[in-house]
């Protein structure tokens, strides 16, 4: 596919960014553009609103697949482009726009000339929450078509186009979402004494949080735990009678995660007593870490500079994937595409170059064939 082409179906993708399971309009959108693609050795199904797509080898002895995923975040874009999101307080914020049009151009690319083996192409729900990886493994479409093999990749704005990277062993972390809620006393302004602010006890919430990584972990452990959404109250002169806090627990190791958890709970229950209020905790969607399979990152390395793109070993990150549960089932690998954008991931700024479209698209068909000989 010509670089235009694919700057095109990205731009139209940009402009529809949903929900995790309410993809219905990029479900339709990539049914679309597939069924012009189509030809007899090509076969799909869909799972939920997403899909999966098998092109036939001519003398397969496995199954080779590629994962992307097509959800978007719920940020309200703040990008000069002429193709913002359509869709108000949505954005492709993390790149999916980018994954699945480079999907598209590569599984072109395999239509047109069939590898000996069977390649499956997995357009996943959901990657942002709650997950779609998992219950997508679990599904009868995709045992139907299980692949042998599985990769997939992620844009990264800190690195150039033309570069990628990755690393055998740990690349993301173990994540778990975390939302709280606080259940106190509302009340006037003027009499803090007759009520149980929930803004106070979460604002202390917050703060004490930090304190679980700085003191609570072996230092030689990673850990990471962000708030990134608070909410109490309905008006200014009115003590808020509940609070939510919304965030994410990152660990580097499996174990940690439910050390981390514990001391929340732990903390929770002090919180009850010494704020007189009730706290509820839920761990929403976590996800399995990726780890990836040293044999592949090798010979993703040789075969990207094979083709004169630039291989950089990457450090593992404190991101999370539900594409690690594929990679727990399935042996493989996942990468790091270079998109030197301004501003990163999950910034509502995010701005890929899209040359990286056809470096993207060209390494995962290289990718493809590589492992298949
Ligand atoms: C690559 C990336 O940015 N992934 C997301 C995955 C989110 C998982 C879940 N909603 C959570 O927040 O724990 C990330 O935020 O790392």
């Amino acid at each position: 596919m010509e670089l235009s082409d694919l700057q095109t179906i990205r731009r139209e993708l940009h402009q529809i960014p949903e929900l995790g399971f309410q993809e219905v309009k990029t479900q339709l959108y990539l049914l679309e553009k597939i069924q012009r693609m189509k030809k007899s050795h090509v076969e799909f199904q869909k799972w939920k609103t997403g899909l999966i797509v098998r092109v036939a080898g001519v003398n397969a002895s496995k199954t080779i697949g590629f994962r992307c995923d097509i959800d978007a975040l719920p940020i309200n874009e703040q990008t000069n482009y002429p193709f913002q999101s359509i869709h108000e307080g949505r954005m492709h914020a993390c790149g999916h726009d980018f994954h699945m049009t480079i999907a598209l151009g590569a599984l072109q690319e395999i239509i047109e000339n069939p590898l000996n083996d069977h390649v499956v192409f997995i357009f996943q729900p959901a990657e942002e929450g709650p997950g779609g990886a998992l219950p997508m493994l679990q599904s009868e479409e995709l045992n139907k078509w299980k692949p042998d093999v599985i990769f997939a990749l992620h844009i990264a704005p800190d690195l150039p186009v033309g570069t990628v990277s990755s690393k055998p062993g740990l690349l993301f972390a173990n994540t778990s979402e975390l939302f709280i809620d606080f259940v106190g006393k509302g009340g006037h302004a003027a009499y803090p004494h007759l009520t149980k602010d929930m803004s106070v006890a979460a604002s202390s919430f917050v703060v004490e949080l930090q304190q679980i990584v700085a003191r609570g972990l072996d230092p030689l452990e990673s850990g990471v735990i962000t708030i990134g959404k608070m909410e109490s109250g309905f008006v200014q002169n009115a003590i808020a009678e509940n609070a939510r806090l919304e965030g994410t627990i990152r660990t580097i190791d499996p174990t940690t995660i439910d050390t981390v958890k514990q001391k929340i709970e732990m903390m929770a229950r002090g919180f009850e007593i010494s704020h007189d209020c009730s706290i509820s905790i839920d761990y929403g969607a976590n996800y399995y870490q990726v780890y990836n399979e040293e044999r592949f990152v090798d010979l993703f390395a040789n075969t990207v500079q094979q083709a004169g793109i630039t291989y950089q070993e990457a450090s593992a990150a404190m991101t999370g994937e539900d594409f690690g549960y594929m990679l727990k089932e399935i042996p493989g690998f996942m990468f790091w595409l270079g998109v030197e954008s301004p501003f990163g991931l999950h910034h509502a700024g995010l701005q890929p170059n899209e040359q990286s479209l056809e470096v993207g698209a060209k390494t995962v068909v290289n990718t493809i064939q590589a492992l298949s000989v």
